[in-house]
């Protein structure tokens, strides 16, 4: 038999299991018991009762338009009813999550258990990246003791003060390193740009110098962080009961950068150990103990003495490191490039860049540099012009999810939700929303920073408590509000964005005093796939040194 005639039959029988599939699908859709939950929710798309082609279509379609019915959903129903809507995705069992009214955020501050029920955010994270394909060991998500150094180390103000001179001293460094010296004019792909910024900052807090800096590990951090995101994003376009065959095909490249990662990591992080013992064992070791990520989390395994969970392996460990990348250089990374795009592609480039130049200039002569905490905190613009792009460039179309984990949730209107279900908010839409933000669509720099201005004034004029009043009403980029949610809010809202804003606001201040950029091409189109709004990966830009 030909090789022509072998394909053939190939392609037939593939043809013909698909098809098979399908209907089976399908007549699994027509005739499975959906909760009687579903029938209380308004919903932009009919049920699969109604036609079970047309639901299986929609789903699909989401992939593209999960935009589109976000936002007929959230004006239909979320706004002219303040009820929950329903909203296809293959993202979850059941095709559908729930889309809380913005009247709904309030429940974010209360506990995750009550007395009726209790609720999650974590299975909404790991999904959203699908841990689960990539990460072997499932004690890294399942038990995020991680998460509690962040909160412990990350987010006092002498923590971040402590933190802001190291971040600056490899800021300028790999921006001297990365985006050159020479003032010809470069052209480099933006994000890989910003992304080798980022990185080096995260890197050094997360497991120091000197393998911080070294090519290689930062390259395969960078590329892991990327891989993952967009992996995940894929997987999550694949219904869940046909993940296991996809999924490890697709998470191959992030599986093999993070393999790589934690090889390269895992010397230190033995070293580290026998430090550790040897110090406990009472032997003479370095007086300077290191003051990063690796070094933070120690004690924190050291403290869960179940043997079964061995958080003191150095693999775990490894794999714990390996798992905030995503958080710390890919998050930080889309808003800052984002932020970078903005400004270039704005109307007002001129001036946005004139201002902030005049603030980055004026506040460093007033400090001597732009080197801590206190500089950075003043400023405003640099502040502001961030919080903007947050805001008009979300990560997300719907974001902030919750899933009942046992008991029930009462979300109002009538509506108790059971375990299994996904709740999110429509945080892009209400962003968009022109009764919470004057000219929503338009990218207003100084929209946060502008009506503050004066304070400078004030202070030199010896009004320094009217200034200091003025200060506590600024809505800083770290301020999660119910109308500003890129950072969550409530409870869960995150514990690493004063961190975040301290790098993003120093690698902004020294690009806008150091370097000329202009954008190569039209701005990009800002595109969904499925809930994540595709990060500006393509774009080009020309660079030269001031
Ligand atoms: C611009 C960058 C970042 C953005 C936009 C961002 C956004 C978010 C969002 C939306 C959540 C979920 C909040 C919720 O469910 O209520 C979250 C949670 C979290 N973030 Fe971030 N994040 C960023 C950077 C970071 C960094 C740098 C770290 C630290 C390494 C971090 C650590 C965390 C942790 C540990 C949680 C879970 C909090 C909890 O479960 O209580 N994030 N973040």
């Amino acid at each position: 038999m030909s090789w022509v005639q072998n394909l053939l039959y190939f392609i037939v029988g593939v043809a013909i299991a698909s098809f098979g599939f399908i209907n089976i699908q399908l007549l699994q859709l027509k005739f499975s018991q959906r909760p009687a939950l579903w029938e209380k929710l308004d919903a932009v798309c009919p049920p699969p009762e109604y036609c079970p082609p047309t639901f299986a279509l929609n789903v699909a379609s989401s992939i593209i338009f999960t935009r589109k019915f976000a936002n007929e959903g959230y004006r239909k129903f979320s706004k002219a009813l303040d009820r929950p809507f329903a909203l296809l995705t293959p993202w979850v069992r059941g095709s559908t999550v729930i889309v809380l009214p913005p009247s709904k955020i309030p429940l974010l501050t209360r506990s995750d258990k009550t007395k009726d029920g209790q609720w999650t955010n974590l299975h909404g994270l790991v999904e959203t990246t699908q841990l689960a394909y990539v990460i072997p060991d499932s004690n890294i998500y399942e038990n995020v003791l991680h998460f509690d150094v962040v909160r412990r180390k990350m987010m006092a103000p002498e923590d971040i003060s402590r933190l802001a001179p190291v971040i600056a001293d490899e800021i300028k460094l790999s921006f001297r390193e990365q985006w050159g010296t020479e003032n010809e004019w470069k052209s480099i792909n933006g994000w890989d740009g910003c992304g080798k910024i980022i990185a080096r900052a995260a890197q050094r807090i997360l497991i120091g110098l000197p393998l911080s800096r070294n090519e290689s590990m930062l390259e395969t951090s960078r590329q892991y962080a990327t891989s993952l995101l967009v992996g995940g994003a894929i997987i999550n376009c694949f219904p869940p009961s046909i993940r296991w065959v996809v999924a490890p095909l697709i998470s191959l490249r992030a599986r093999h950068f993070q393999a790589r990662y934690v090889k390269m990591l895992l010397p230190l992080v033995e070293e580290r150990l026998l430090t550790r013992l040897a110090e406990k064992g009472g032997e003479q070791v370095p007086e300077e103990v290191p003051d990063d990520f690796l070094q933070w989390m120690l004690p924190i395994c050291a403290k869960n003495k179940d043997p079964a969970q061995n958080q003191l392996d150095a693999h775990r460990i490894a794999l714990r490191l390996a798992s905030l990348l995503t958080p710390l250089i890919f998050a930080v990374c889309y808003v800052f490039a984002h932020c970078v795009v903005d400004i270039h592609s704005s109307n007002a480039r001129a001036n946005i860049l004139a201002g902030l130049e005049e603030e980055c200039s004026r506040v460093s002569a007033q400090y001597g540099g732009l080197t801590t905490s206190a500089s950075v905190d003043a400023l405003k613009r640099v502040d502001s012009v961030l919080r903007e792009s947050m805001r008009i460039s979300d990560v997300s179309v719907t974001n902030i999810f919750r899933d009942v984990t046992a008991g029930e949730v009462d979300i109002g209107n009538g509506i108790r939700v059971g375990p299994g279900v996904r709740m999110v908010f429509p945080t892009q839409d209400i962003h968009l929303d022109p009764d919470n933000y004057e000219d929503p669509m338009r990218f207003d720099a100084f929209r946060f920073s502008r009506s503050f201005e004066n304070e400078y004034e004030y202070k030199h004029q010896g009004s320094k408590n009217r200034a200091e009043e003025r200060d506590s009403e600024r809505e800083l980029i770290t301020t999660t509000t119910p109308t500003f949610l890129p950072f969550g809010y409530g409870r869960h809202a995150c514990p690493g964005r004063w961190f975040a804003a301290q790098v993003m606001k120093q690698a902004l201040a020294y690009l806008v005093l150091n370097y000329d950029v202009e954008l190569i091409g039209p701005p990009p189109k800002r595109r969904a796939l499925l809930n994540m709004m595709v990060p500006p990966v393509g774009v080009q830009i020309r660079m030269r040194r001031k």
